[in-house]
C-alpha cells in the first residue's frame, strides 16, 4: 500500500457498473468556493430517478448529463454523468445505487478552496461495483507539493500557471535530436522550450551517439523533472544515392552527362553516382525521367548500359548526400516494387538497441503495409516488458494507398513529407497530409506532420511566412504534433524553430477554438457495447465541456484509451488523464491537448474516507495500488 499526499476539501466517490470502466471522465468547472449542496437524494421517493436527479442538480447549480447506455431499471439503478455548473465545482457521477452515493458522500462542500487545482483520483473495486473517487488540490502553493507525487511535468505546469487552463498548448512537438543540439545544456533548452518527444534518426551517427543523448535526457526528466518521451526512427530500406562524385553537395549543371550506377568502388568518380541497390534500374527505359529528391534536380535516361543508366540533367540543381531516386514516365511515378525488407539488419539491431535502453517509440521507416507494422509490434510484445509505441512513417505511394489498415495497426503515423515528396507530386503533398490526419483523427491514432516545418530556420534566425502558415495549418487540421528536423539537428537556431512552433501553434489552437468549430461527426470505432459505450461517453463529454466553457476534462486511463478518445473530439479545455502505467504516461506524449498525471490505484472500496488532520492545509488522501 502506498500513500499519496493530496487533498481534503472535496472527496466524492462515483459508483459505476464495472462493464464500463476504465471509462470516465470527470470535466471540471473552475476555481471559485464552491457552493455547498446539501441534502439527500433519496431514490424511494422519486419515481424517476434520472430525471429528478437532473432536477436536483440544476437546482444546485449542477448540470447532468447521461450517457447513451442502457438506463437499467430506472427505479434503483441509474447511470447519469453529471458536470458542475457555475458554483459546484464538479460533478460526475455514474452510479449503480445512488442512494447509497448520496447517503455515503452527499454532495460536496467545502469552505476554503479558492483556486482550483487538480483533482486525484483512485480507482476502487469491490463486489462487482467499481467507484472512483475524487480530491480537490487547492491553491498554488499546494501545486509544489504535487510534482512529486504526479509526475506533472515542470513544463506543463509552468504554462498552467502562466496561462490557465485554456492557454495550454495542445500541439505536442518533436525534435530531431543531431550535432546542434546534443549537449545536456542544448538538451536542456529545447525540454524547457516545449520538447515533448525526441527524436533520434538511426540513419546517422553511431549507436554510443544515440545512447548517450538517450541517457541525457534520462537525466534530465530525472533531476530537472522534465518529462521528454524518447522515440528511434529506422533508417528503412529505401534506393538512394551512396555517393555522387564529389565530397559534399554538388551542382548538376544543365546538359551535363551522369552515369547512375550500383557498382561498388573505391575513391571518386566525377560525373557518376553510385546506388545503395542493384535493382535500382529496373523496369526502367530510355525516356524515363529520374528526378532527385522529389525535385531537387532532373535528369533523362538516354542509354541503358546493363545495371547502369546513362542520364542527361534537364533541370539542374543539387545533388544532396544520401538523394533519394525516383523515375517518372509520362508524368506519372513509374511505381516498382523493390521487395526490399521494411526492416533491414541493421534496423533489427538498432530496435533491439530501443528495446534496450527503453525508448518509449519506434517509428518505422517505409511501413508500407499493416504487416511490417504487425511483426514489428508482436516482436517487441516478446522482447520487452514495456509497452512501446509503435509508428507508421507515410513515406511512399504504396503506403499511402495501405493507409487505412496502416494506421489501424499501428499505434501512431508520421506524415513523412519529405520522402513522400518523392513520390508523391509536390502539388498533391498539402492534400495528402489532410488526408491522412483525417484517417488518423477517424480511427483515433495521433499523427505528427514532419519535415521541413520551418526548413529556413535551419539557417535563419526567423521562418518565411509561409513556413508559418505550413505549421498553421497543420494545427488546424489538428495534427497531434509537429516535428523539427534539421532546424533542431543541424540548424543553428532550433531553439528558436521550437519557440516558433509553440507559439504558431497555440496562436492557432485559439483561433480554432474561437471558429467555434462543432464536433466533429465521429467514427464509431468500438464493436461491444461498453466500447461503444466508452466513445460516446468521450463524445459527449467533450461536447458538454465544450458547451459549458469547463476548464479542463480529467480522464483516467490505464492505456491510454479514453484519454485518445477524448482528444480525438479536439475539445477547448486541457484533458488531464490520469494513469497508473508510466508507458502510458510518456506515450500520451504525442497525444494533442492531454496531460499525464501519474498516480497510484487502489481497489478498495471501503477505503474511501481521507485522513484529513487540518482540513485547512494541504492533507493527505490513501490512494492504493492497483495489484
Ligand atoms: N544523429 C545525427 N547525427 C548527425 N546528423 C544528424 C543526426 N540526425 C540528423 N542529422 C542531420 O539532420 C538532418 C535532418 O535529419 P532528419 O530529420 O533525420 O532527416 P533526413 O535524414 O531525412 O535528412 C539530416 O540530414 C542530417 O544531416
Ligand atoms: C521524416 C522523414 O523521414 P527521414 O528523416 O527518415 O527521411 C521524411 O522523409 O519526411
Amino acid at each position: 500500500m502506498q500513500t499519496e499526499t493530496i487533498f481534503p476539501f472535496v472527496q466524492t466517490w462515483f459508483l459505476i457498473p464495472l462493464n464500463i470502466l476504465p471509462h470516465l471522465f470527470l470535466p471540471v468547472k473552475s476555481i471559485v468556493p464552491f457552493k455547498s449542496c446539501s441534502g439527500a437524494f433519496n431514490v424511494e421517493k422519486f419515481p424517476n430517478p434520472v430525471d429528478d436527479l437532473d432536477v436536483f442538480l440544476r437546482q444546485n447549480h449542477a448540470c447532468c448529463t447521461y450517457p447513451v447506455q442502457n438506463l437499467v431499471n430506472h427505479s434503483r439503478s441509474i447511470q447519469p454523468m453529471a458536470v458542475s455548473g457555475d458554483s459546484v465545482l464538479v460533478r460526475s457521477l455514474i452510479a449503480k445505487n445512488i442512494t447509497r452515493v448520496w447517503q455515503r458522500n452527499g454532495f460536496l462542500s467545502t469552505k476554503n478552496v479558492t483556486e482550483v487545482g487538480f483533482y486525484t483520483v483512485g480507482r476502487l473495486e469491490k463486489k462487482g461495483r467499481v467507484g472512483v473517487r475524487a480530491a480537490l488540490q487547492v491553491g498554488s502553493e499546494d501545486v509544489k507539493k504535487l510534482e512529486g507525487n504526479f509526475g506533472f511535468d515542470v513544463v506543463s505546469e509552468g504554462e498552467l500557471k502562466e496561462k490557465g487552463f485554456l492557454g495550454m498548448r495542445k500541439t505536442k512537438l518533436v525534435c530531431t535530436i543531431g550535432p546542434a543540439c546534443c549537449s545536456v545544456e542544448d538538451l536542456e533548452k529545447l525540454a524547457a522550450g516545449g520538447m515533448n518527444v525526441a527524436r533520434l534518426n538511426m540513419c546517422h551517427n553511431a549507436r554510443e551517439w544515440h545512447l548517450d543523448v538517450i541517457k541525457k535526457i534520462r537525466r534530465l526528466n530525472e533531476e530537472k523533472g522534465f518529462c521528454v518521451s524518447v522515440m528511434i526512427d529506422t533508417e528503412g530500406s529505401q534506393i538512394h544515392v551512396v555517393d555522387h562524385g564529389a565530397p559534399s553537395t554538388v551542382k548538376a549543371e544543365e546538359g551535363s552527362v551522369w552515369l547512375f550506377t550500383a557498382e561498388q568502388f573505391d575513391g571518386l568518380r566525377p560525373f557518376t553516382v553510385q546506388a545503395n541497390y542493384e535493382g535500382f534500374s529496373e523496369g526502367i527505359e530510355v525516356g524515363d525521367i529520374l528526378v532527385i529528391d522529389g525535385g531537387m534536380a532532373s535528369f533523362e535516361v538516354i542509354e541503358k548500359v546493363g545495371n547502369a543508366l546513362c542520364c542527361k540533367c534537364t533541370d539542374p540543381g543539387l545533388f544532396l548526400p544520401r538523394a533519394k531516386f525516383s523515375f517518372w514516365r509520362d508524368g506519372k511515378l513509374v511505381e516498382r516494387n523493390y521487395r526490399l525488407p521494411t526492416l533491414s539488419p541493421k534496423d533489427w539491431a538498432d530496435i533491439e538497441f530501443g528495446i534496450s535502453e527503453g525508448v518509449d517509440f519506434i517509428s518505422l521507416s517505409f511501413a508500407n503495409n499493416a504487416d511490417s507494422i504487425s511483426e514489428l509490434k508482436n516482436y517487441l510484445s516478446t522482447k520487452s516488458s514495456r509497452c512501446i509505441r509503435v509508428l507508421a512513417k507515410i513515406e511512399s505511394l504504396e503506403s499511402l494507398q495501405n493507409l487505412e489498415e496502416i494506421v489501424e495497426a499501428s499505434d501512431g503515423i508520421m506524415v513523412a513529407r519529405g520522402d513522400l515528396g518523392v513520390e508523391v507530386p509536390l502539388e498533391q503533398i498539402p492534400t495528402v497530409q489532410e488526408e491522412i490526419t483525417q484517417v488518423c483523427r477517424e480511427l483515433n491514432k495521433p499523427v505528427i506532420v514532419a519535415s521541413q516545418l520551418l526548413e529556413s530556420m535551419v539557417e535563419y534566425p526567423t521562418p518565411t511566412r509561409a513556413e508559418v502558415a505550413d505549421v498553421s495549418e497543420a494545427v488546424r487540421q489538428f495534427a497531434d504534433a509537429l516535428m523539427l528536423s534539421g532546424e533542431s539537428a543541424i540548424g543553428s537556431y532550433g531553439q528558436k524553430a521550437l519557440a516558433v512552433l509553440r507559439m504558431a501553434s497555440s496562436r492557432m489552437e485559439l483561433w480554432s477554438r474561437e471558429e467555434n468549430k462543432h464536433i466533429l461527426h465521429q467514427r464509431q470505432l468500438g464493436v461491444s457495447l461498453p466500447d461503444r459505450i466508452a466513445e460516446q461517453i468521450c463524445n459527449c463529454a467533450v461536447e458538454m465541456a465544450n458547451n459549458l466553457g469547463v476548464d479542463a476534462i480529467f480522464v483516467y486511463t490505464k492505456h491510454g484509451h479514453m484519454a485518445s478518445l477524448l482528444a480525438r473530439n479536439s475539445p477547448y479545455p486541457p484533458i488531464f488523464a490520469f494513469t497508473n502505467n508510466s508507458d502510458t504516461q510518456m506515450a500520451l506524449n504525442l497525444q494533442w491537448g492531454v496531460f499525464r498525471l501519474l498516480v497510484d490505484l487502489s481497489y478498495d472500496m471501503e477505503d474511501e474516507t481521507p485522513t484529513i488532520p487540518n482540513p485547512t492545509a494541504f492533507q493527505a488522501i490513501q490512494v492504493k495500488k492497483f495489484d
